[in-house]
């Protein structure tokens, strides 16, 4: 597949289905592909209703959804200094998604995610992903990088805390870039910690806007993750 290309994975879900003249059962794949983020949100309603997580199943059905700017331009708010987090859903309360913006140059720090799944789609241009190890209690200096990937539009990468702590890059000095962030369970505050020693902080986080509305400024005092 080329580069950026859309991915052609999909949601597939087995049904049985009666061949009538054979009176057999037969299993066949429908293949379900979301049309808009709307509809991916109603899927996601769905898949989420049961109480066990496939991780395959929510990142294939998030990669299906091919972006379309028209779907979403309406939380997507970017600030000059640093990336802004936008609530888009909160699934019911099972999981929050929203919409990260990040301009040219924006970044996170090394965080981990409150014990929560982490998916995470690219909608808008790439983003660099560096995965560390967490760091040992006893040792000091310089955290240990394991891997380092970008992210192309469409392609949906996932993380948990048994995989590691990452830290999210645009390094792009042209292009902005914007993503689609589903946590389940939602989570308010994370870790973050510092390469040169690993030292950790609590961070509380925060949504620059909610269902396209900016954030009154009062509660968005606090500490962020940038
Ligand atoms: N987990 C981060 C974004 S990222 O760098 O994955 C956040 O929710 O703000
Ligand atoms: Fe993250």
């Amino acid at each position: 597949m080329l580069e950026g290309q859309v991915s052609c994975f999909a949601w597939r879900k087995i049904f049985k289905v009666t061949i009538e003249n054979q009176g057999s059962d037969m299993e066949q794949t429908e293949v379900v592909k979301p049309e808009s983020l709307d509809d991916l949100i109603k899927i996601l309603h769905t898949i989420f209703e049961s109480d066990s997580i496939n991780v395959e199943e929510v990142q294939n059905i998030m990669e299906s959804y091919e972006s379309n700017p028209q779907d979403w331009m309406k939380y997507a708010k970017f600030d000059q200094y640093r990336y802004t987090r936008n609530l888009v859903d909160e699934g019911n309360g099972k999981f929050n998604l929203m919409i990260l913006c990040w301009g040219e140059g924006h970044g996170s720090s090394i965080h981990d995610h409150s014990d929560s799944h982490c998916f995470l789609k690219m909608l808008q241009g790439q983003l660099k992903e560096t995965l560390f190890d967490w760091p040992e209690k006893k040792t000091h200096g310089d955290m240990v990088q394991k891997s380092q990937r970008v992210l192309q539009e469409n392609k949906v990468a996932y993380i948990n805390d048994s995989i590691g702590l990452h830290r999210m890059e645009n390094v792009s000095h042209t292009e902005c870039a914007a993503s689609l962030h589903l946590y389940s369970p939602p989570f308010q505050s994370c870790q973050t910690f510092d390469q040169r020693t690993g030292h950790k902080n609590t961070v509380k986080m925060t949504f620059w806007s909610k269902y396209g509305q900016r954030t009154p400024f009062e509660s968005t005092i606090s500490q962020e993750n940038n």
